[in-house]
Order: C-alpha cells, then structure tokens, then sequence
C-alpha cells in the first residue's frame, strides 16, 4: 500500500522534508514471526515523529533498529547521511522502564552517559544539572531512583538523554509506567523541549490522543509484518492552553480519523 500524507489544517501544500533519519527497505523478523517488512521512512529534523500501531506490528523493533541495538535483515537505516550500524552518540535511547541504576544518585544517573565517554567529572555534573533544571527536577540531584516518583524517574531518564546532547532522542513509551497526570505534564514538556531543544524525538506510543497531541507527524502502521499503512500530520497550534487543544476541532477530527483507521485492524 503506498503511504498517503494527511494534513487537518489550513496548509495544503507538501514540502520537501529535510531529513535527519532515513530509514529504507528494513525488514526484520524475530525465526519465523517477520515483525516488520519493507519499511521506507524520513524522519524530519527538529521535528516529533510518532510510530503507532497495533500491538505487535514492529514499532519498538523500528526504534531498536533505528538506534542500532539491533539489527535488521534488509535494508538500511542513516542518520546525517551516515549508515547506522551501532548505537552512536548522535542518538538517544529512552527506556520504556528509564533503566536508572538504582546505586546511584540523580545527578549521577543524569551524567552517566557522559561519564561513559569520559567526560571529566567537575563538566559532565555541569551539564546534568543544567538538564535536570530543565526537565523540572532541580534539588532533587541527591536522591536516589528509589526516592522518587514514576514520573519523576521518567524525567531522569529524559535528562540523561538529553545530557549527551544526541540530535535524535528515541522514546519507547515513556509514559507506559506514569499515571495520568504525570503523562500529561510530560507531554506537555515533550512539546516544550522540541521547541528549545531543536532536538527530533522518535516516539513510539499506543495512544492515539497522544500522538496527535504531541506530534508533527504520526507514522501508522498495519499490522505484523509492520508496513507503512498512512502518514498522518496533524496541524495543531500547541503555543495555547493545553485544555484548549484537546478540545480543538482539528485535533478531535484527526483522533477519529487515525481510530477509523486502525478500527479495521481490531474488530
Ligand atoms: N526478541 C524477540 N524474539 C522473538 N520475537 C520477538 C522479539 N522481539 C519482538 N518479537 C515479536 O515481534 C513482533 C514485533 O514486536 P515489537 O515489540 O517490535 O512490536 P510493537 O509494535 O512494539 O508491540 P507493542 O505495541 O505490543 O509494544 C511481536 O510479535 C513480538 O512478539
């Protein structure tokens, strides 16, 4: 099926994508199930990408992939014009689970990724505390993973892939282990980071309404082996009150028309 570009919105009019990712012809298969077959993608730069799709279609084997954790049968994956064949310090991956070491304090977990590439001490603590000011955690330097909340966790995880300051930030569900609130501050903060940052988030997420909420483009694939099935950019103003969005007419009619779908796909 070739993929078609939705846009809700005024704009009509495509641009050429600068791309910083470019995924072509990955296929993949785990023995005998092929998770994903075929997949051709650009990944705008600056920009938040979401993969959804139904359970099991490949959407965390395409971000592993795209991270070099692990690799594909077919195809290639570059970033910046370069052939990806391991993980690399351009990109950052964000555990589903934070993956924190429970030992070691906040400000240590921020800048371990720093450390690992030797980063003098007195530098890399610099760094991860300019981060985790900015991802709202400021004071909490000193406390260890068990002291802290799911959300606040989630937010370490953040500041030590932002500290590395990789271009492309790879999130699998981060917000599968937060409660409600949490996930949408976090949005809320995913919207504002994109903005200051200039950074492009790959984000892979089961939600629908978060995916619109937060994202320039929303990748939709079928199900297992994951194909592309639609590309889908919503054309949101997120400069407003966030109650605002969720109510906005584009956003509501973008929800339900990615629900129509994936609605095949589930009944
Ligand atoms: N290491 C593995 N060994 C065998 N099968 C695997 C492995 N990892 C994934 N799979 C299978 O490959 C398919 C794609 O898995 P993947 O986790 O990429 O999908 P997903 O879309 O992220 O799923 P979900 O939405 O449920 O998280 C699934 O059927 C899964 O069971």
């Amino acid at each position: 099926m070739r993929a078609s570009v939705v846009r809700n919105g005024p704009t009509s009019v495509i641009e050429p994508i600068d791309s910083i990712v470019k995924v072509r012809g990955i296929s993949k298969a785990y023995g005998n199930v092929e998770a994903l077959r075929g997949i051709d993608l650009d990944f705008p730069r600056g920009k938040l990408t979401s993969l959804l799709g139904p359970s099991g279609c490949g959407k965390t084997t395409l971000l592993k992939i795209i991270a070099g954790l692990i690799d594909a049968d077919a195809g290639t994956v570059a970033v910046e014009g370069k052939t990806v064949t391991r993980p690399g310090p351009e990109r950052a991956f964000v555990f589903q689970d934070f993956a924190l070491m429970p030992w070691a304090t906040v400000i240590r977990n921020v800048a371990f990724g720093l450390e690992l590439r030797g980063t003098r001490k007195a530098e890399r603590e610099d760094i991860a505390r300019h981060y985790i000011a900015e991802v709202g955690l400021a004071s909490f330097e000193d406390k260890y993973p068990h002291e802290l909340s799911g959300g606040m966790r989630q937010r370490v995880g953040l500041a030590r892939a932002l500290s590395v300051k990789a271009d492309v930030l790879l999130l699998d569900e981060p917000f599968s282990a937060v409660d409600e609130q949490n996930r949408r501050k976090f949005q809320e903060d995913l919207i504002r980071l994109r903005t200051n940052q200039n950074k492009t988030f790959i984000f892979v997420t089961h939600s629908i309404e978060e995916a619109v909420y937060i994202s320039d483009r929303i990748v939709l694939l079928s199900p297992r082996p994951g194909r592309i099935s639609q590309i889908i950019e919503p054309d949101i103003d997120r400069s407003g009150d966030p109650e605002r969005i969720h109510r906005d007419k584009h956003y509501l009619d973008t929800v339900d028309e990615i629900w129509r779908g994936l609605k095949r796909y589930v009944e």
